[in-house]
């Protein structure tokens, strides 16, 4: 039986969209450079703030100016994180009757590990026991070891764990984990990217998760997946 869910945050628990983008065209405009819209931040989130302030930069931007850009963007948004994110309809009861059910919960994000630290604090206290963001030393998402790190950490093992993520980030750092991931439909990418990706069931709102983990054990839950 599944035991552990590990989410990721961005996309998937808390709509960050406004805020990141605000924080992106912040940095953009100290420098100059044209703003990006929602739509094309919502497809530069995934792979952590230095991929992000470099598909958000102009074509052919200079390492030197990048940083500069990078520099900007963190200064504004480590104080900024919060002005309009907030956790996606259905979430907070998910994440309640997870803990009420014994289910044992960590977030894996790419964003800076401080920043989802503070954001798990804030909306979802002691709901969720691991909190890991993007830290020095450690290779981020799509590559396994924040998975394995948090599994350690909450006693957990991976045969009896899912992945729930937003993007083929999450898709593939599941996988290259070992582990099923359980696509959502309302966060940064959709359906149908999702499905092409190979995530092994997409769902369309928080509380159909419980249904799943709850109504099937692993090897059934493998089956039922492709039948969604
Ligand atoms: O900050 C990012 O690039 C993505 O963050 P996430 O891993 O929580 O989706």
């Amino acid at each position: 039986m599944i035991d552990t869910v590990l989410f990721d945050l961005d996309g998937t628990l808390l709509n960050t969209l406004e805020d990141i983008a605000a924080g992106v065209n912040h940095a953009l405009r100290k420098m100059n450079f044209p703003e990006r819209s929602l739509e094309e931040v919502r497809q530069f989130v995934g792979n952590g703030v230095i991929m992000l302030i470099k598909r958000a930069v102009p074509a052919g931007t200079s390492e030197e100016l990048t940083n500069t850009c990078l520099m900007y963007n963190k200064e504004y948004y480590s104080s900024h994180v919060n002005e309009k994110t907030r956790p996606y309809e259905g979430i907070l009861p998910l994440l309640k009757a997870l803990k009420a059910k014994g289910f044992k919960v960590g977030v894996i994000s790419n964003k800076y590990d401080s920043a989802v630290k503070d954001l798990c604090r804030l909306y979802f206290s002691d709901d969720v026991t691991v909190a890991v963001g993007n830290r020095t030393g450690v290779p981020t998402k799509p590559a396994p070891d924040c998975v394995y790190s948090a599994l350690e950490e909450l006693g957990s093992v991976k045969s009896q764990t899912v992945f729930v993520g937003d993007s083929d980030v999450d898709v593939h750092t599941a996988h290259n984990a070992g582990l099923p991931c359980i696509g959502v439909s309302w966060g940064f990418r959709g359906r149908t990217f999702l499905e092409k990706e190979g995530a092994d069931a997409v769902i369309d709102a928080p509380s159909e998760l419980l249904t799943l983990l709850t109504s099937v054990s692993m090897p059934k839950y493998k089956e039922s997946v492709k039948r969604l």
